[in-house]
């Protein structure tokens, strides 16, 4: 398999290349916006590719030409999506619009990693099949660059996932697990909101996930997430209590007392069953994902 993944400065795209680069009969092209922020340059092929620019992708899918392609770049920042709304359509759904076009004329396999966020969090946890209704922009343009697919020709899926939280280098953005933990050994009091319920997603499950569905080529939509459902507050004071930090700096919060830009969908969650049966995915307990941060974090 000849697998390009989009976005591999990203927290998702960083594993991608690490987990897909240790596959047998695998060769791995890495692209990201610029220049290669990823510390081991071992096992892959790099191309700077900004997927805004559907002349770099012409250029890099022709020279390349992969027969899966992996598509995790994104502009992920909730907040700047509602407030910078034409950017955020250019980079997730037109983008994935020339991406799909490219993956046409090469007969690749096409995967795209999309959120939680296209539901409007009323009757979490989610089936696959559960009636998309987004309550912010950056959920919106992820529905439709998913509804891009079904009539592509292609062979695709849908990964979608939820709060991704893990060790990067030279993060673009942090997550929920590395924002606590800098806070709370930096001694500064957290606000963490108690009406907002998620399935945190380790991102080394995330990237396995990505990787069940691929070499099968399988198609449709699956969710990949953690397996417990847990309010940001829980999730805070189980980082205090793994990473042995004050759990006094954790101040409950709520709508009421929290507010964001962008609306946030109060239970999401997904059911795993399909991904579980047809993939055999096997994700890590909130707790056992702490460890494994822990122990990727020397490496
Ligand atoms: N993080 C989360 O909690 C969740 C993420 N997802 C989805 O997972 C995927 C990966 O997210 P994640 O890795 O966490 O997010 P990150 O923000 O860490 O990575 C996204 C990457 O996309 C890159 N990117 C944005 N625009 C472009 C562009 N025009 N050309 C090339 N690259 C671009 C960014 O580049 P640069 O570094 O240069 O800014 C960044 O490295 C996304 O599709 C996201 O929607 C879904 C649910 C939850
Ligand atoms: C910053 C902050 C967040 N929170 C809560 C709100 C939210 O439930 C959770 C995460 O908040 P953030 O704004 O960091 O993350 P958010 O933008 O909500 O994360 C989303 O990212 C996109 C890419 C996705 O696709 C979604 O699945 C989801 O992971 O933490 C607090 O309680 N207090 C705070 O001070």
């Amino acid at each position: 398999m000849k697998v390009l993944i989009t976005g591999t400065n990203g927290l998702l795209g960083q594993h991608l290349v690490k987990q897909f680069r240790q596959m047998p009969d695998c060769s791995v092209v890495a692209t990201a916006r610029g220049e290669n922020r990823l510390r081991d340059r071992e096992g892959y092929v790099y191309a700077p590719m900004d997927i805004a620019d559907p002349a770099q992708i012409s250029e890099v899918m022709r020279r390349e030409a992969p027969d899966s392609i992996i598509h995790s770049a994104a502009m992920t920042q909730v907040d700047d999506c509602e407030t910078q709304r034409e950017r955020c359509w250019q980079s997730n759904v037109q983008a994935t619009r020339y991406l799909v076009e490219a993956a046409r004329e090469l007969g690749a396999y096409f995967q795209l990693v999309s959120t939680d966020f296209i539901f409007d969090g009323e009757q979490g946890p989610y089936p696959e099949d559960a009636l998309p209704n987004p309550v912010n922009y950056y959920g919106l343009s992820k529905l439709a660059a998913e509804q891009l697919l079904p009539c592509s020709g292609l062979e695709w899926s849908v990964i979608r996932t939820i709060l991704v939280y893990g060790v990067a280098e030279d993060p673009a953005r942090s997550n929920i697990v590395l924002w606590v933990k800098k806070s709370l050994e930096s001694g500064r009091k957290i606000k963490v909101v108690t009406d907002q319920w998620r399935m945190p997603t380790l991102v080394d499950d995330l990237a396995a996930g990505c990787i069940l569905a691929a070499e099968r080529r399988a198609t449709g939509v699956f969710h990949i997430s953690g397996s417990e459902l847990l309010t940001p507050y829980d999730m805070a004071l189980q980082v205090a209590d793994y990473f042995g930090l004050d759990k006094g700096l954790i101040e409950k919060a709520d709508g009421s007392t929290f507010t964001q830009p962008a609306r946030r969908p109060a239970r999401t969650g997904f059911v795993l069953d399909k991904s579980r049966q047809q993939l055999g995915y096997q994700p890590h307990t909130f707790k056992e994902g702490l460890t494994v941060m822990e122990e990727g974090a020397g490496k």
